[in-house]
């Protein structure tokens, strides 16, 4: 299977990092072409991948192109590419935020083009992503299904109607951001009783850690351990109370709406 990047930016980048630390492609079966020339080479000559002079040459030369660019440039790449696309058997990956298999379509004035839009996030990378799916017409199930496997390598996946995208995106796409300062702030308050940033970093990341694996493996609700953790009269009851009287629930919540909000008024 060859796999094409449209914009090898921090999406982009993590994808890769992640197919090739699984062996799922060799690494000269990437073909890469981004906005800055001088960046993408360097990442490419890095990891062994083979570099396209445009954007219509990776159409060219894969059979999965992912398109890794930022949505108010979508529309341009996609007239840049709409000929070769045409011409080609390839299937457009999009994981671009807040834009429709049908707004792409449109561009690209061509029903028949084939295009799975998807959702990932960050920790690809790492082969712990969460990533949403969702094909167009065209999508043969063959085709779907390679695509399902390429995200399957990355972590978890699955698939959503596009009306679900944007609560994903908060949920799943964005949310890495939001786990990582919940991270950060309490390890800061750590630092403030005297621990090390980094020992305080490691201690944080471990509880999140061992407390998402619990999630996952429990047939327990997240609130039934809320309670398993707070012992009559203890430190932790008192701990919760606070972070409740400051509107912790509300401000996740608020989080969630606005990224929301964000993503359909793209
Ligand atoms: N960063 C994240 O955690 C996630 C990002 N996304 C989506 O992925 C897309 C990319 O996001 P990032 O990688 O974070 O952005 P980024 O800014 O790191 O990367 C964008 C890339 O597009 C390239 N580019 C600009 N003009 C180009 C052109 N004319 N032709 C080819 N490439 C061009 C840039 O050089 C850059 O490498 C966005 O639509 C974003 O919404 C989706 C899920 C998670
Ligand atoms: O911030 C953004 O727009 C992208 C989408 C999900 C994560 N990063």
């Amino acid at each position: 299977m060859k796999i094409g990047f449209i914009g090898v930016g921090n999406m982009s980048s993590a994808i890769i990092k992640g197919l090739l630390a699984v062996d799922f492609v060799k690494p000269a079966d990437i073909y890469v072409h981004s906005g800055t020339k001088s960046k993408y080479e360097a990442f490419a000559k890095e990891y062994g991948l083979t570099t396209c002079e445009s954007n219509s040459e990776v159409v060219q030369s894969a059979d999965y192109v992912m398109l890794g660019i930022k949505p108010y440039i979508l529309t341009d790449i996609l007239k840049e590419i709409k000929e070769t696309v045409r011409q080609e058997n390839v299937i457009l990956i999009s994981m671009v935020t807040g834009i429709s298999l049908a707004e792409m379509q449109a561009d690209l004035e061509n029903d028949d083009a084939k295009i799975v839009r998807i959702m990932p996030n960050v920790n690809v990378e790492i082969n712990e992503g969460m990533t949403a799916l969702k094909p167009n017409k065209a999508v043969k199930e063959s085709e779907f299904q390679d695509t399902v496997d390429i995200f399957t390598a990355l972590g978890q996946v699955i698939e959503l109607p596009e009306k679900d995208f944007s609560i994903f995106v908060a949920l799943a796409g964005s949310s890495p951001a939001f786990i990582y300062f919940f991270i950060d702030s309490l390890a800061r308050a750590g630092v403030k009783y005297g621990l090390t940033k980094k020992q305080a970093d490691q201690i944080v990341a471990q509880a999140v850690l061992g407390s998402a694996k619990k999630v996952l493996t429990t047939d327990k609700t997240p609130f039934e351990l809320v309670d398993d953790v707070c012992s009559p009269g203890g430190t932790t009851i008192a701990g919760l109370l606070a972070l409740e009287e400051a509107g912790f629930m509300t401000s996740v919540v608020k989080a969630v709406d606005a990224t929301v909000q964000k993503d359909q008024n793209k």
